[in-house]
């Protein structure tokens, strides 16, 4: 019979390495492939920032693959990265929103692109190292379930896969620990065993957003006022892109008290400030739903919804409130519901679907 075929995304990490050779090992025909997504050619930051697909990553990936025996290619996904990613996330922040980029880059990128040129030339599957696992249940849907590690879980940033994306999918790193992980790659002597987590934004040098931001867009970018929840206006700010909902940090206030943004208002180019108690709200509006275990929701439904990649999540009723919005109500508020950011929402340890938040209520 056959070998089934399934392209590994391998980063030169050690958890998409690893799932390589755990592949291989349950007997599938295994090709590597790094996706160059982003690159400065002037700095090569990717590899000063250690982030997923600078040289560095090309060569610690290819090194991989020999050793591991396996057949290794290098992808050009630049076009698609800038497109889905770079420019959702500026056009966003631009909208007084603050995005998830890696969801779009997971969704577009990792899995539109490469699921489709791995089909095309002939792959059943791809695979990542991501801490998830993914589930056909018996209603026939396919979903993600939390990785076996309460300390290392990316379902969050995969909330959007869509059905046939799952199905040809494998994520073999999600029923190990981390620990585990690093200790395989230390008994198959993978050079990479100790390489840390890929951290913060892959193509944003020095975590300067705002600098890139303005370093890529046409649209003016300017000082304006920052107002309190009457409306008064309170100081001068830098431009929309320098905030997030929840922010404490560089608002340069002195009002004698610890205060926060609460909300970006583009059209008026404000930012409104308060007090800690204010930045917690009880309800948001969500839409680009996509539901995962379930293939829609009807009346309220009981779940646990995260609204940041580091939120721990908390007990709450959603309701759809047309086609593709729903409402969440929180049992009790939440700090610093951000639009823009997801929502994603779990029926015990299963992925039942999620969207981007829209608005927040009190
Ligand atoms: N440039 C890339 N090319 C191919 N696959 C990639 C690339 N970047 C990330 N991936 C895939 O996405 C997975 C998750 O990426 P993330 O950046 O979260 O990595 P990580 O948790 O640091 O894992 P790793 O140890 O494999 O780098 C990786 O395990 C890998 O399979």
């Amino acid at each position: 019979m056959e070998k089934e075929k399934v392209v590994v995304g391998m980063s030169g990490g050690v958890d998409s390495s690893v799932a390589a050779y755990l592949l291989k090992e349950k007997g599938y025909d295994v090709i590597g492939v790094t996706m160059q997504i982003w690159q400065d050619e002037e700095h090569d930051l990717q590899e000063e920032s250690g982030g997923c697909c600078g040289l560095s990553a090309v060569d610690d990936a290819r090194r991989v693959a020999r050793a591991l025996d396996i057949p290794y290619y290098v992808m050009n996904f630049k076009h698609e990265f800038k497109e889905n990613v770079m420019d959702y996330f500026v056009d966003e922040y631009i909208k007084g929103r603050t995005p998830n980029p890696c969801i779009a880059c997971n969704r577009y990128v990792k899995w539109e692109s490469l699921l489709k040129r791995s089909l095309e030339i002939g792959a059943d599957y791809i695979a990542t190292g991501h801490y998830a696992q993914i589930e056909k249940l018996p209603n026939g849907r396919y979903a993600l379930k939390k990785s076996a590690t309460a300390a290392k879980d990316q379902t969050y940033a995969l909330y959007n896969l869509t059905q046939d994306q799952l199905s040809h999918t494998l994520m073999p790193v999600g029923e190990y620990t981390k620990d585990e992980i690093r200790k395989i790659a230390e008994t198959i002597s993978l050079r990479v065993a100790n390489k840390p987590d890929s951290q913060e934004i892959c193509f944003i040098p020095d975590n300067d957003y705002a600098k890139f931001i303005e370093e890529n867009t046409d649209a003016k970018i300017e000082e304006g006022n920052f107002v309190n929840t009457k409306g008064e206006v309170i100081g001068r700010h830098k431009g929309i892109t320098h905030y997030t909902v929840g922010q404490r940090k560089g608002l340069n206030l002195s009002m004698g008290h610890p205060v926060f943004v609460l909300e970006i208002r583009p059209g008026t180019n404000e930012v409104v400030i308060g007090d800690s108690d204010e930045v917690f709200a009880k309800r948001l509006y969500a839409d680009h739903l996509n539901f995962m275990s379930v293939d829609d929701i009807e009346g309220e439904v009981r779940v646990v919804a995260k609204i940041r990649y580091s939120h721990k999540g908390a007990p709450c009723t959603i309701e759809k409130v047309d086609a593709d919005r729903l409402v969440c109500t929180f049992d009790e508020p939440q700090r610093a519901i951000t639009p823009g950011q997801a929502v994603v929402f779990y029926d015990g340890d299963y992925v039942l679907g999620g969207g981007t938040i829209i608005s927040a209520f009190r």
